[in-house]
């Protein structure tokens, strides 16, 4: 989460939804994103991780430009002005980019095609290496997609989003609809893309073992804010927010069995977003609170997302942790 060299830069994304014809009715409006910054370098991979309905999609819909927001989100392109479509989606059903009616060589060539820079010559030369860069076979270009596995269908819709060459690739839960094994060869076959073309990545999943295979920096979302961002590593083995504790703890370690001792159980569901608990939206749910005796605080104030001295990219909103009583907190710094 460095500011310098970010691709990705992300100040203040709000989306809120208000039901249809009751654009005045505060009550019933739902914030599915609140207020969330943040930056991401080239080659790097931010994992977004929270429970279903935190706001996940919505930011990801709001980073292509498919979901209106206000804030900024900027993308800084590093070689040239030519990149025409430079955040690029990878959606859980490949479906969704997929026209079920053309031959995949024709969806993979569309972002090339759109560029209006290549010859028809070149469009398919390169429409064959993407397939092959996919782990496909350049001949499966005149074939359809129902022609095509699961997993397959995703390698070609990641073919489809790397051919427009993206600054910001985001994938919205892209491997949570395959096998296991399946899983691993698509995160692997990101990883080795990001590699080969530099491109920043936001990679939303509830699949928190993913995370651990391909983050540099996590996110954990809640009711439609950031509560914890900072390195994936520091965060799986020191989470500073209670929240992100619990959610974290449930990740297989070194096997696929989860270390049942270590495991802390989340109690509840999330708040209706409609209705978010005042002072801090996590407490009703928060073990620190109650452990804490209840600090006003918690109840009357939203905690900012704040630093340590002793690792200023770790940032958590949590007056417990990071408050006056809390170790090493950085006041100032919140975002
Ligand atoms: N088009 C919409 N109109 C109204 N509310 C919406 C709309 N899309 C999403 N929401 C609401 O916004 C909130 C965030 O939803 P979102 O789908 O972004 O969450 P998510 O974390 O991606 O969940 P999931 O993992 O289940 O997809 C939820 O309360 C959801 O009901």
């Amino acid at each position: 989460m460095t500011s310098t060299g970010a691709v990705l830069r992300c100040a203040d994304v709000r989306v809120v939804f208000t039901p249809r014809g009751l654009a005045t009715a505060r009550a019933d409006r739902i914030v599915a994103v609140d207020g969330v910054s943040f930056e991401v370098a080239a080659g790097r991979t931010l994992a977004v991780v929270g429970e279903s309905g935190c706001g996940k999609s919505t930011l990801a819909r709001a980073l292509v430009g498919v979901q209106r927001y206000t804030g900024d989100i900027t993308v800084a392109q590093h070689r040239g002005a030519e990149r025409r479509r430079p955040i690029q989606l990878v959606f859980q059903d490949p479906y969704a980019s997929l026209d079920p009616r053309r031959t995949i060589g024709f969806s993979v060539s569309e972002p090339i095609r759109a560029q209006g820079r290549h010859s028809r010559a070149e469009t398919a030369k390169r429409v064959g290496e993407l397939l092959e860069l996919v782990g496909l076979d350049a001949r499966m270009s005149a074939r359809y997609p129902h022609e095509f596995s699961g997993g397959q269908r995703q390698r070609v819709a990641i073919a489809r989003a790397l051919g427009a060459d993206p600054a910001v690739l985001v994938c919205d839960e892209a491997t949570s609809a395959l096998d296991v094994s399946v899983q691993a060869q698509i995160v692997n076959l990101l990883i080795d893309a990001q590699r080969a073309q530099g491109f920043a990545m936001v990679f939303v999943t509830h699949n928190l073992a993913v995370v651990r295979q391909l983050a540099d920096d996590v996110a954990v979302m809640y009711l439609g804010r950031f509560l914890e961002v900072g390195p994936a590593a520091q965060v799986f083995a020191q989470p500073r927010h209670p929240y992100s504790e619990a959610l974290l703890s449930a990740v297989p370690r070194t096997s696929a069995i989860v270390d049942e001792h270590r495991q802390i159980r989340l109690v509840g569901d999330p708040p209706d977003p409609r209705n978010r608990p005042d002072g801090c939206h996590f407490r009703p749910r928060c073990r620190l609170y109650q452990q804490s005796g209840e600090p006003e605080v918690c109840r009357t104030r939203s905690p900012g997302l704040l630093a340590t001295r002793q690792q200023e990219a770790h940032l958590a909103a949590c007056h417990v942790t990071s408050g006056p009583a809390g170790p090493g907190s950085v006041s100032g710094t919140a975002q």
